[in-house]
């Protein structure tokens, strides 16, 4: 998508993040510089949002400049600096952040987790299918850490589906009732005691940040506090039985 400015001039490389601030990564000049570079950026999102609102036939765009001023997400963008001569194009935009989510596994068991979601995915229709969405979506896996497989994925499209499979082997997606998808793969296996017994009631905290709790929920759909004294005090993280009496906190 091309500019009136030169997108080359306020981006400095061909992926560049965007935060709630708005101000390009590396911007260096003084406040006057700041708040003309800043209505640019914010022009960029905004039609890239649009582009991809009318690429997935929505009427309202999930992504706009006054939008990620007031969540805690990030816009990846992917510019093209060589096009038009050295003024740049924007090709692509991929836009994440953590949500808190109650999700289900396919065995009806609620989890409430807390992980990165993929929130709007868009590459400009003159570069589609030629690698460029892959491109953009492994940069964020790495700068976020996270696998594929811990992505929550909000309404996705076919397109989006069937790269998920084609790049990342993720199939048989689980449609969940707010509209996000996940895979198998997603929730954190179930460890087994020294009986074999599945150790269901806990709290686990892996790796990658993500909460999930697979215990009974209390009210409100909450997950219940440690409920002995013991546990309480002594911190105490394994279950001894397979009759504990309730949900008890995993210390990592
Ligand atoms: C949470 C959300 O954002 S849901 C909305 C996702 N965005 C959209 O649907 C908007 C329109 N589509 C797009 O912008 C892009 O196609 C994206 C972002 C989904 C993928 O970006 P691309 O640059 O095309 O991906 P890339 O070239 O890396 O991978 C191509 C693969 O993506 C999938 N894909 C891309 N375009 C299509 C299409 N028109 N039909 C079916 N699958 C497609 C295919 O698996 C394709 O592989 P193939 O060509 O061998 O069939």
């Amino acid at each position: 998508m091309e500019f009136k400015f030169d997108v080359s001039d306020i981006f400095p490389s061909s992926i560049v993040e965007v935060n709630p601030s708005l101000i390009p990564p590396g911007f260096a000049g003084d406040r006057r510089g700041l708040s003309n570079v800043v209505a640019k950026v914010a022009e960029v999102v905004n039609a890239m949002g649009d582009a991809s609102a009318a690429a997935q036939g929505l009427s309202n765009p999930i992504t706009s400049a006054e939008r990620l001023r007031k969540a805690d997400q990030t816009v990846y963008l992917l510019v093209d600096r060589d096009a038009k001569g050295g003024k740049g194009v924007v090709t692509g935009m991929l836009k994440t952040g953590k949500k808190s989510l109650y999700v289900f596994d396919r065995d009806g068991q609620h989890h409430h987790v807390s992980p990165p979601c993929v929130l709007d995915f868009y590459v400009h229709e003159s570069r589609q299918r030629t690698g460029l969405g892959k491109q953009l979506f492994e940069h964020m896996l790495k700068k976020e850490n996270v696998e594929p497989i811990k992505l929550a994925i909000d309404r996705p499209s076919d397109k989006l589906l069937s790269f998920m499979d084609k790049h990342y082997g993720l199939q048989t997606p689980m449609r969940q009732m707010n509209n996000y998808v996940v895979f198998d793969g997603f929730f954190p296996e179930l460890q087994s005691d020294v009986n074999g017994v599945a150790m269901e009631n806990e709290i686990k905290q892996p790796a990658n940040g993500l909460q999930t709790y697979t215990g009974p929920l209390g009210r409100y759909g909450a997950p219940r506090p440690p409920c002995s004294m013991g546990q309480i005090i002594h911190n105490q993280t394994s279950i001894q039985s397979n009759e504990s009496a309730g949900p008890q906190i995993a210390s990592q």
